[in-house]
């Protein structure tokens, strides 16, 4: 896959890009629904023997357009979105960067320049998708601003449970840790890639539980505060463990600094400064505060056993 990122203007000319199926949107957590979209996407560049891409925006448009109040976390950030997409057989990814021009660009001026300026021969995109100033160009109205230069398809809402699979319905249920449902969603586990860093070297000598403490990425949405089953990816293997998203409340120099850590199961060997993938696959218990660090060791020891017992 390679990889354009642009602005608005760009300096790419259509006459030098070859012929593409493209899906747009924002496609945060690329879940089962943008799953569907980009899927077809591809299989029509194969048809029509063509090249696939993806059109995407990134930082998320809000960023740009409330001057940099708003922090925006991400399902899926960029780097694991560029991965995905890649799994997916994508053959071009532009990534445009939102600016105040861009979102002030008429419906008829954002298609010419970045669907028949790039040289996109047919669009795939969700039913809701809009464009152009105040959203005002959409999936209804598009031919009005094709000039005749491209076709397109609108996917369809896709649902499970009889509610619409979204963006927002994956991030509220994060913020209720029910991160297997999250995963049913996406179709995936969902991932939380970092480095491991030195915590408060605690957990292996005091505890007997050592635990890699994962460096906060600021760009990626975590679940709640919890205890959680997960896996861990390290150098092509995968291991079982159990992570905890919280503040440690029973040790007080800790207070209110929050820390994602994992204690990996049947693994020893030293961890800083290597990159670690966690995999989310169960809420387990709420954080507490233990009276001291023997009841923590008794419930760390029984949080093994559930988790044990539950990926087998
Ligand atoms: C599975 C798991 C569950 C945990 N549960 C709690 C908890 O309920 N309350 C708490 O104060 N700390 C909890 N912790 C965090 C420990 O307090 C922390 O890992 C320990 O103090 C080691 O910190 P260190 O890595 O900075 O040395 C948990 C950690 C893990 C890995
Ligand atoms: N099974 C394991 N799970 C997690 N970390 C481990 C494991 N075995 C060894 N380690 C190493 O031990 C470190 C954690 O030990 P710990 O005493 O909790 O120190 P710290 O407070 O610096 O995290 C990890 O960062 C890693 O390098």
């Amino acid at each position: 896959m390679r990889t354009f990122e642009l602005t608005y203007p760009h300096t790419l000319s259509g006459v030098d890009m070859p012929e593409t199926v493209s899906a747009i949107g924002f496609f945060d957590g690329i879940h089962k629904g943008h799953q569907q979209l980009i899927k077809k996407a591809v299989e029509i560049a194969r048809e029509r023997n063509m090249e696939s891409a993806v059109i995407t925006f990134h930082p998320h448009p809000s960023v740009i357009l409330k001057k940099g109040i708003e922090h925006v976390q991400y399902i899926t950030p960029l780097r694991e979105k560029q991965e995905i997409l890649q799994q997916m057989n994508v053959d071009r990814l532009y990534i445009i960067k939102f600016n105040e021009e861009l979102s002030k660009l008429s419906p008829q001026a954002f298609i010419d320049h970045f669907i028949i300026g790039l040289n996109i021969k047919h669009l795939v995109a969700g039913f809701d998708y809009s464009f152009g100033h105040k959203g005002s160009g959409n999936m209804q109205n598009i031919a009005e601003y094709s000039r005749g230069e491209f076709d397109y398809t609108v996917i369809e809402k896709v649902s499970l449970d009889d509610e619409k699979i979204s963006s927002t319905r994956i991030r509220n249920l994060l913020k209720q840790g029910d991160v297997a449902a999250v995963n049913q969603l996406l179709g995936r586990p969902l991932k939380y890639t970092s480095t491991v860093i030195r915590g408060a070297k605690r957990g292996g000598p005091e505890l007997g539980y050592p635990t890699a403490n994962l460096r906060i990425n600021e760009e990626a949405l975590l679940p709640k505060i919890g205890i959680y089953a997960v896996k861990i990816r390290y150098k092509n293997a995968i291991y079982e463990g159990m992570a905890s998203v919280g503040t440690n409340p029973t040790f007080k120099e800790d207070k209110g600094n929050l820390s994602v850590e994992v204690n990996i199961f049947d693994y020893n060997n030293d961890l800083y400064g290597e990159e670690l993938q966690i995999e989310w696959h169960e809420f387990i218990r709420d954080e507490k505060k233990f009276a001291g660090k023997e009841e923590l060791i008794a419930q760390l020891a029984d949080d093994e056993k559930t988790i044990r017992n539950y990926f087998r």
